[in-house]
């Protein structure tokens, strides 16, 4: 298991990143250089702007880099993003409301023409993933804002990748929500295993879900620090009421100081 943890799944060295059109150009990423080991959890984390969302599309080769390379399962993240190794949620859920939640949640089965029967069997698995038994009948309208995003996650691993890449997906949810979603995603990462890769401004979200920190900062965004979360699993209300995770809290929150 500690071997396979190990394996370098996603690998950047020295990619930077410029925006370029004829008014103007901005250097969204410069020299960021980093490694994520297969089944590992990892957040980026840094306030409005420092690149995160970048990097995310960088990952999943929705753009390309300026300079330097990335590396997924040692190709390029083009053969991975072919290869579809990528499942991805977004800050909003992106649903089709007028297409029921089992048939958002099957949508990339029916794109691969997936057979109706193997179809359903696969969304009843998925919606018993992510606690939505009962609703596949339901249209997106009548779900909250919480089961809406699970209905993405859910669509989102609905053609197993082995890399799940989140931007912001529970930034627009209340507190409790989301700190319930939190554990809920800890849960269904524990059953799925694959590897994640978090973007998120909530210092206390990143360090509640993840293996390791990347703490971006802006102008032009950089890697400013990378800390471990060695936090025992599972986590729950326990992990965040204790003394650990507010040590880390305010060892994060320091490293931005004077950003
Ligand atoms: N398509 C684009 N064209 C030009 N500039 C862009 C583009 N996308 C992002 N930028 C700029 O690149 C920088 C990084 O943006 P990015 O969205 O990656 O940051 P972020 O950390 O995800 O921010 P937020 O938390 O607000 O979503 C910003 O200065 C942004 O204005």
């Amino acid at each position: 298991m500690e071997t396979a943890k190990r394996y370098p799944e996603i690998e950047l060295a020295n990619v930077g990143m410029r925006y370029s059109s004829d008014a103007s150009e901005v250097n969204a990423l410069q020299e960021i250089s980093l490694d994520i080991a297969k089944g590992e959890f990892v957040s980026l984390l840094g306030p409005s702007g420092c690149g995160k969302t970048t990097l995310l599309r960088l990952m999943a080769d929705l753009i390309q880099p300026t300079s330097g390379s990335i590396k997924v399962s040692g190709k390029s993240a083009k053969e991975a993003r072919l290869a579809r190794k990528y499942g991805i949620v977004f800050q909003n859920p992106v649903l089709y409301d007028w297409r029921r939640v089992e048939e958002n949640i099957a949508l990339p089965l029916e794109m691969m023409g997936v057979k109706k029967s193997e179809r359903k069997r696969k969304v009843a698995e998925l919606l018993e993933l992510v606690r939505l038994q009962g609703f596949g009948d339901k249209y997106p309208w009548q779900l909250s804002g919480g089961m809406q995003q699970r209905v993405a996650i859910a669509r989102a691993l609905s053609m197993e990748p082995e890399i799940l890449l989140m931007d912001e997906p529970f930034s627009a949810l209340d507190e409790f929500t989301r700190e319930r979603l939190n554990e809920e995603l800890l849960s269904i990462w524990g059953q799925v295993n694959n590897t994640v890769v978090f973007v998120t401004h909530s210092i206390s979200e990143s360090i509640f879900l993840s293996d390791r920190v990347y703490v971006l900062s802006p102008h032009p965004g950089r890697l400013s620090s990378v800390v471990d979360i060695p936090l025992p699993r599972p986590r729950n209300r326990e992990t965040r009421n204790s003394p650990e995770f507010f040590n880390l809290i305010a060892r994060i929150r320091g490293s931005f100081e004077g950003v």
